[in-house]
């Protein structure tokens, strides 16, 4: 496919690098306007200015770049593989972005992220779910940035500290870079007002590990993961990375699981 990659950060470039080894040329870079680099044909800074013929957008950027450029790509009948989940916490961006896809005839693929069960959750919300916990650990340096150094010392700390405790909506909305596995776990699950989030900083640890648990007529449910972060930026996993281009081969392929 002929590709455009919203954003240059560490997500970004990731699956940039990989895009050729999955098949895939990278045909448009798209970035903020004053970032557009005068040295490099495929960097562009709107969406006006995407080369004819892209066929996926992939969203490696967070809440604004989905938010703002979102709506107007799905509605040019555009598809989208997104890793800002959380920026539907916010009901008016998530309305806007479904009318343009619904316009356009377009998709938003919502890249399943740093986590995974995904699947497992939402074959249980059949059920329905009863409930659902997602509790997400990183090492302070992984929430620099963030809301967290508001209430906490982060270079300083010497045991876990737990920073925000309530819904997958408010923890979203409040950590736009940190809280995206919180809201894929909401989307897939009770939703985000019914998820229940508790995000923590710990000094004992150097993976961000991200629990799950959920309970329902399917039986119960916990998953575990401890990801890597991306070399480039401490906040971000590796497997976040991963799943843009996994979700990319599954649209790609005609059995898919
Ligand atoms: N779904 C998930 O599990 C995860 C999602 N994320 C999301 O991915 C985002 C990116 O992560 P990283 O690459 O690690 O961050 P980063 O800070 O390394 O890179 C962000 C990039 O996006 C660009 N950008 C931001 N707003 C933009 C806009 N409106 N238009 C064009 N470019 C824009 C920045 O200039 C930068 O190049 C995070 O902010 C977070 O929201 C991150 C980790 C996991
Ligand atoms: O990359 C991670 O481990 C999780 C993350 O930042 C997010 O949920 O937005």
């Amino acid at each position: 496919m002929k590709i455009a990659v919203i954003g240059t950060g560490a997500i970004a470039q990731f699956v940039q690098r990989m895009l050729p080894e999955h098949g895939h040329e990278l045909a448009a870079i798209l970035v903020r306007p004053h970032r557009v680099d005068p040295k490099s044909p495929k960097s562009v800074g709107s969406v006006d200015d995407l080369p004819a013929g892209i066929e996926m957008v992939l969203d490696c950027a967070g809440h604004e770049a989905l938010a703002g450029l979102g709506p107007d790509i799905l509605a040019r009948g555009l598809d989208i593989i997104s890793v800002s989940a959380g920026a539907l916490a916010d009901q008016q961006v998530s309305d806007r972005l479904d009318r343009a896809a619904r316009k356009g005839g377009a998709r938003l693929h919502l890249a399943s992220g740093a986590i995974g069960g995904l699947d497992c959750l939402s074959a249980a919300a059949v059920g329905p779910l009863k409930s659902v916990t997602y509790v997400g650990r990183k090492p302070p340096a992984g929430w620099k940035g963030s809301l967290a150094e508001h209430s906490l010392d982060l270079g300083n700390i010497t045991a876990a500290e737990t920073h925000f405790q309530g819904s997958a909506r408010e923890a979203a909305l409040a950590y736009p870079k940190n809280a995206n596995v919180a809201a894929a776990v909401a989307l897939a699950g009770v939703g985000f007002d019914n998820t229940q989030v508790r995000l923590i900083a710990d000094p004992t640890i150097h993976k961000n590990i991200h629990e799950v648990e959920a309970e329902g007529d399917f039986g119960t449910f916990q998953f575990r993961i401890s990801g890597t972060a991306l070399p480039d930026n401490p906040r971000s996993s590796a497997l976040a990375a991963m799943s843009v281009l996994s979700k990319l081969d599954q649209l790609c392929k005609p059995i898919v699981l």
